[in-house]
């Protein structure tokens, strides 16, 4: 994998947390004028290169605060940086260019696009950033495959593919851009235990060999136990941050 690693495209301050929130708020508005606070101003800061898992029970809001981070919503309180970058007053287009350029997603349901072949999959977030389909182009996406074991079917549709190789091809697509932030909404919550370990296994690597920052949502203690650091959210509020000490492998 380690032969098609490239700096981050993100051309931010290098010397500036991945990600910082400072006092992050999230309320919906629930009825008229009925609102409600699902995130109670959380402060955390995740390092480059930082492998961690978000846990809590459901409903606790991993999922608002995964796509706050995101930039897929916007936060009601506090302020989010990403890279250095103070988000909340961004316009719109700059948001997604931030957000096309720092952040891979990789989803429980991998959200791939079924009419395109695996390859087209892997290179889609460089497509709609505007990226010319190249040569170079798709060996750039052909390596990715590669070091996810999955080359040889770059060419099939990803519904020929099994659950845990599907998301491998999201994994590969969220690196595609080699974003300096991954974040993974239960990327093995659909997946039998082999498959997720194959997939963690795959996140873990990716981290240590591209060097971006993962922040994993995950119910799984033992998944969560692999990471370096465990948030843990409860009601809305960050109620434990603790480093996990990794037993020798
Ligand atoms: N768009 C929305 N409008 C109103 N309430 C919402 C909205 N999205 C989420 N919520 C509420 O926010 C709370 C947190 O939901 P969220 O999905 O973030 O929790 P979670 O910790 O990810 O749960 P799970 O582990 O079950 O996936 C829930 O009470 C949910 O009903």
């Amino acid at each position: 994998m380690s032969e098609s690693a490239q700096p981050s495209r993100s051309g931010a301050d290098p010397a500036s947390p991945v990600l910082r929130l400072d006092g992050l708020r999230k309320s919906y508005q629930v009825g008229t004028p009925l609102e409600t606070e699902i995130l109670h101003g959380i402060s955390v800061t995740l390092a480059r290169g930082e492998f961690t898992a978000l846990v809590g029970p459901s409903g606790s809001g991993k999922t608002t605060m995964l796509n706050v981070i995101g930039l897929l919503d916007a936060p009601t309180g506090g302020e989010l940086y990403l890279l250095g970058t103070p988000t909340r007053t961004l316009e719109d287009a700059e948001r997604t260019a931030l957000r096309g350029r720092s952040i891979g997603f990789v989803f429980q349901f991998h959200h791939l696009i079924q009419a395109f072949p695996v390859l087209d999959n892997v290179l889609m977030p460089a497509l709609v950033q505007g990226a010319r389909r190249t040569r170079e182009l798709d060996a750039q996406g052909m390596a990715l495959l590669d070091a996810v074991g999955l080359a040889a079917h770059a060419h099939k549709r990803p519904n020929e593919l099994s659950g845990g190789q599907q998301q491998r091809v999201a994994i590969a697509r969220a690196l595609f851009t080699r974003p300096p932030l991954v974040l993974a909404d239960e990327p093995t919550g659909n997946l039998d235990t082999r498959s997720a370990d194959d997939v963690f296994v795959l996140l873990r690597r990716s981290n240590r060999e591209f060097g971006c920052a993962v922040l994993v949502v995950t119910h799984d203690p033992r998944l969560a136990q692999r990471c370096d650091r465990i948030l843990n959210l409860v009601d809305g509020n960050l109620v434990s941050d603790q480093p996990v000490v990794q037993a020798p492998t």
